[in-house]
């Protein structure tokens, strides 16, 4: 089956969603995480795990690729309750952008505070290797630049303003909160931080391509997560992402590397423990309103 592509979602469906789910858990979430390729081992940390698959939920789309497994998992973490995304959408996948951001809308009306959103990316910036996790701090959202935008539409003022600012997109105070834990951690040597670029794939980039985006200031590169982080600051979520840099970017004719989502796979789980422990831990430090 072809995936859904309706276009626009409303209000009363996100809201018919974030009811339906909520009758059937009493975890009441205050930070929603999103898990990249191969990255969704942070839901298996949530304890008391309420876990619905996205194809039992009303309006949500499916999870088409490996590394994605389409589970919706509520539960604490370290006390906290959280909502975590057990895969994501992507617009390769053939769904509308709108689509593939609407569970960022259900995480708001679920009472989602902070969106903690994770990808595998890979690495332009030519300090950065293999297993780095690089805290994002601003992004390229090249579909944007071509009119794809999650926020295209009517706007329903009821999430936010039709010119939201995104200069501030990606929480400063956690990202130094990242920094901090990261040390901690003892995680120094491979926490970077830096630019991401979303194309929209399936096709990784070719020479040319990778070139460009590199002069055009990016670190990292990869399909997914900008408008995700679109649609929660539009609606007045705190935002942190972070990406694995899961391979380098071929940017020299004479490499014989070539991308594969495989190798993206295996990064993801050589570095997925760090990734967790790093989530987890500042998911315990983040102030929410009554905790
Ligand atoms: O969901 P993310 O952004 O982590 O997935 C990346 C981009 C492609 O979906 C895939 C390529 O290997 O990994
Ligand atoms: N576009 C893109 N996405 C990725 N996801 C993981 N690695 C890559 C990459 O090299 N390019």
């Amino acid at each position: 089956m072809f995936p859904d592509t309706k276009n626009g979602y409303t209000y009363e469906d996100c809201k018919a969603t974030a009811d339906w789910l909520l009758a059937q858990t009493d975890v009441r979430p205050k930070v929603g995480i999103v898990c990249g390729s191969g990255l969704g081992g942070l839901a298996e940390m949530l304890k008391d795990q309420v876990a619905f698959n996205y194809k039992d939920i009303p309006n949500f789309p499916q999870s088409t690729v490996h590394g994605h497994a389409g589970r919706l998992v509520f539960g604490t973490l370290k006390g906290r309750p959280c909502v975590c995304m057990q895969g994501r959408f992507h617009l390769y996948e053939g769904y509308s952008i709108q689509k593939i951001t609407l569970p960022i809308r259900i995480f708001k009306l679920l009472g989602v505070e902070t969106v903690m959103l994770t990808n595998a990316a890979g690495g332009l910036n030519q300090d950065f290797k293999v297993g780095d996790i690089m805290i994002i701090k601003d992004h390229l959202n090249m579909p944007g630049f071509a009119g794809n935008n999650p926020l295209s539409g009517p706007n329903d003022e009821r999430f936010g303003v039709r010119f939201p600012c995104m200069s501030d997109a990606y929480d400063r105070e956690l990202q130094q909160m990242a920094m901090d834990v990261g040390q901690e951690l003892g995680y120094g040597d491979f926490l970077k931080e830096g630019v991401y670029c979303v194309l929209g794939g399936p096709s990784f980039e070719t020479v040319a391509e990778s070139r460009m985006l590199h002069k055009l200031g990016a670190d990292a590169v990869g399909m997914s997560t900008a408008p995700e982080v679109i649609v929660a600051r539009h609606c007045g979520m705190r935002v942190f992402a972070l990406s694995l840099i899961t391979n380098q970017v071929v940017m020299d004719y004479d490499s014989v590397e070539k991308a594969n989502h495989e190798e993206v796979l295996q990064t993801g789980k050589e570095r997925a423990e760090q990734l967790e422990r790093l989530v987890s831990t500042m998911v315990t430090k983040i102030e929410h309103n009554n905790n």
